[in-house]
């Protein structure tokens, strides 16, 4: 959550002119340049049509606008290379029919998969030949119109004209004969041959880098109610799965954990039912249709503990990242909608009153640890020698913040190093040279991401700086809500660019000037100044200093303080309209109607605006639109119809007051 909104370039479309010309920050002046203009995927279409070039590097792969994966982007011309190239790196059962990736022959290589991806499944010898895929009737049905024999000489099955069509009951695919084929549509294929149902593939290792809108051939996280294992018993397979149980074999399982449940036979339905249920979870809630797409692997998800099948759980035991007992939560006032509605996600649920229970979630490079009972989870930045955000860190940095974005139980994170006297080094800066323009593409579009999520997370984010912060390290504790610093002198913290010849993206000064101040950061990104941790203090780059053995417990402590605060417990509500741009309070609890909710710096806590954006782009399903904060209004650009849209009461109030 943020008290103001990421720096947006000026091309971002405003319904309100006003708020668009109060902007104080100049991303304007280098969108015009190209080099910098943000977001790529639209430096890309604008630059199209200012005819200007935009360097191939800054330009990521986009996501099939068929596909529900990212909101974020336009709709793009059919037949288009990109088009075509992420289309494939969509699962397939996630694509209409009329979608041109779907068109593909199987049997025929799908140049930039392999490679990435490592499965080794492209290799054909006689390729396009046989196993052909066309769309069906309906966006759901595809009928193989060819069979033949495998490079083995073995004889593809089933037989030729064979249907295939999902069930969303049982979120898995039938064949014409009653045949089941893998959850995931992968057991469709073997050494890129058709061969119908086969055993639900055990879970594959994914490579950090093979992620949607790439081109990569990992298996895709399955995503909506019809997609979760958890409803069939199993495993949940969505990665946005609330419960956040299952795993869904699509990431490596942590070491240690039981294996998958044998495959299925082929023709025979998978043991899904059978699977023992967690005792605390009932069946994953539908998920909602808005509800975007991860474009990342799942994390791998604890598994659910050994059920003796002669012990029947306890029926009464209450769930604890269910539901809110309902003295928790009470109703909203009639005509309210709910917030978690607003957002498409769950209401966060106020502190547990049951023991408290700890999960971690560790993966190669960041170490999560959640308090479920305080709400409160802290990432370790564990990739030594120097933490420095590689592709994998990055990658790993955003899944992992998904996912407790997800997960009801977590309402703050702490960020912070494992790593001695490194908070983190910045950019990897091996990630920027001697690689391919589709590896820069890529980095930057995980740079920007991990910008992006943090900036925007509806979470408290406090950052523990306890150790030197160069460049993108700095980065991250400005995007946070909170910056407190050991104070030892020898750690230093800033946004160094200039001192290696390169200068920092406009948006990271942006960043650093919403902390900092115009002419502190001006003489700071001159000079490339690394600030020793007294400075910073003084200079407003960190809000604290405290002994570094004290670190945590202060993080904690001002963790408490801001979920202390109303409205972070999901339990009082206000419902505001959007018009002209302005958000009008329409009525809620203890607050008038028609009072002007007015946020942004001068408003209480103006860290709300970040929250009542993602509301409002939520609420117009457009999470991907351009939206805009400025000066003491909150705007919102794009489609704006008017909204009912819910912000907690203590922005309401705010803006009543
Ligand atoms: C070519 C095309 C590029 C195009 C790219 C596109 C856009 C780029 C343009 C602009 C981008 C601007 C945004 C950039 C943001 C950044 O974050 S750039 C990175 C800035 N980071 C730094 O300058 C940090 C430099 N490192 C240090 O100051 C120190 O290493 C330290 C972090 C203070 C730690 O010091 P110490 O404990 O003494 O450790 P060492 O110096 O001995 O380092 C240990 C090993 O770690 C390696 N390393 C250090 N930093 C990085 C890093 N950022 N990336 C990768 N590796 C790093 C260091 O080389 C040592 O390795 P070896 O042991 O020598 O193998």
């Amino acid at each position: 959550m943020r008290c103001c909104s990421p720096p947006r370039p000026a091309w971002v479309p405003t319904c309100s002119s006003s708020t668009r010309s109060r902007r104080s920050t100049g991303p304007a002046r280098a969108a015009g340049t190209g080099a910098w203009d943000w977001p790529p995927w639209r430096s890309r279409s604008r630059s199209r049509q200012r005819g200007s070039t935009i360097p191939a590097m800054l330009l990521p792969d986009a996501v099939c606008p068929h596909s529900t994966a990212s909101p974020r982007l336009g709709p793009r011309a059919a037949g288009d290379e990109v088009h075509r190239r992420c289309c494939r790196g969509q699962p397939r059962e996630l694509l209409p029919a009329s979608c041109p990736g779907m068109a593909v022959p199987l049997g025929e290589p799908e140049r930039g998969r392999a490679g990435r991806a490592g499965q080794g499944r492209t290799e054909r010898g006689s390729a396009g030949q046989d196993g052909m895929v066309q769309g069906g009737a309906g966006p759901w049905d595809h009928r193989i119109i060819k069979v033949g024999k495998d490079p083995q000489g073995h004889r593809v099955q089933p037989a030729p004209t064979t249907t295939i069509t999902p069930n969303p009951e049982q979120g898995a695919w039938l064949n014409n004969k009653g045949a089941w084929l893998s959850g995931n549509g992968r057991g469709l294929t073997e050494g890129g041959w058709l061969i119908g149902g086969g055993p639900t593939p055990r879970p594959r290792r994914v490579p950090l880098t093979s992620r949607a809108g790439n081109g990569g051939s990992g298996p895709r996280p399955l995503h909506g109610a019809d997609r979760c294992g958890a409803q069939r018993g199993g495993a949940c397979s969505a990665l946005l799965c609330p419960r956040g149980w299952g795993g869904g074999g699509l990431a490596t399982a942590p070491r240690g954990s039981p294996s998958p449940p044998p495959p299925a036979r082929r023709g025979v339905p998978p043991p899904g039912p059978r699977v023992p249920r967690c005792p605390l979870h009932a069946p994953c809630p539908p998920v909602s249709p808005t509800s975007p797409v991860s474009p990342y692997p799942p994390y791998p998800r604890p598994p659910c503990p050994p059920i003796s099948p002669h012990i029947p759980p306890p029926p009464q035991t209450p769930c604890p990242r269910g539901a809110a007992p309902p003295h928790l939560t009470p109703p909203p006032p009639p005509g309210v909608l709910p917030l978690s509605q607003a957002w498409g996600r769950a209401p966060r649920l106020p502190p547990s009153p049951l023991p408290a229970q700890r999960r971690a979630f560790s993966n190669n490079k960041i170490l999560v640890e959640l308090d479920e009972s305080a709400g409160v989870a802290t990432m370790k930045f564990k990739s030594p020698p120097v933490n420095s955000l590689s592709l994998d860190f990055l990658t790993e940095f955003c899944i992992s913040l998904e996912k407790l974005e997800n997960d009801r139980a977590c309402r703050g994170v702490i960020l912070t190093s494992a790593v001695p006297k490194i908070f983190s080094s910045g950019l990897d800066i091996t990630e920027m040279c001697g690689k391919s323009t589709e590896h820069y593409a890529e980095f930057w579009r995980a740079v920007q991401e991990m910008w992006l999520r943090l900036y925007s997370s509806n979470m408290v984010t406090v950052a523990a700086v306890n150790g030197s912060s160069p460049a993108g390290g700095c980065l991250i504790a400005l995007t946070c809500d909170y910056r407190i610093m050991a104070e030892n002198p020898k750690f230093s913290i800033g946004l160094n660019e200039a001192q290696l010849g390169i200068v920092a993206p406009f948006w990271f000064k942006d960043t650093f000037v919403n902390v900092v101040g115009h002419r502190v950061a001006e003489s700071s990104l001159q000079l490339g100044s690394l600030h020793p941790a007294p400075e910073a203090h003084r200079i407003g780059l960190v809000d604290e200093l405290v002994p570094e053995e004290k670190l945590k417990d202060r993080a904690t402590a001002v963790m408490q303080q801001w979920l202390a605060l109303p409205g972070k417990g999901g339990t009082s509500w206000a419902v505001t309209e959007c018009r002209n741009g302005d958000l009008t309070c329409v009525g809620g609890p203890g607050i008038e109607a028609g009072s002007c909710v007015s946020v942004g710096t001068g408003g209480v806590g103006g860290w709300e605006v970040g929250k009542l954006s993602k509301a409002v782009r939520a609420a117009l399903g457009c999470e991907g639109c351009a939206w805009h904060t400025a000066g003491r209004s909150a705007g919102c650009a794009g489609r704006l119809p008017p909204a009912q849209l819910a912000v907690p009461a203590l922005l309401s109030r705010a803006g009543g007051a």
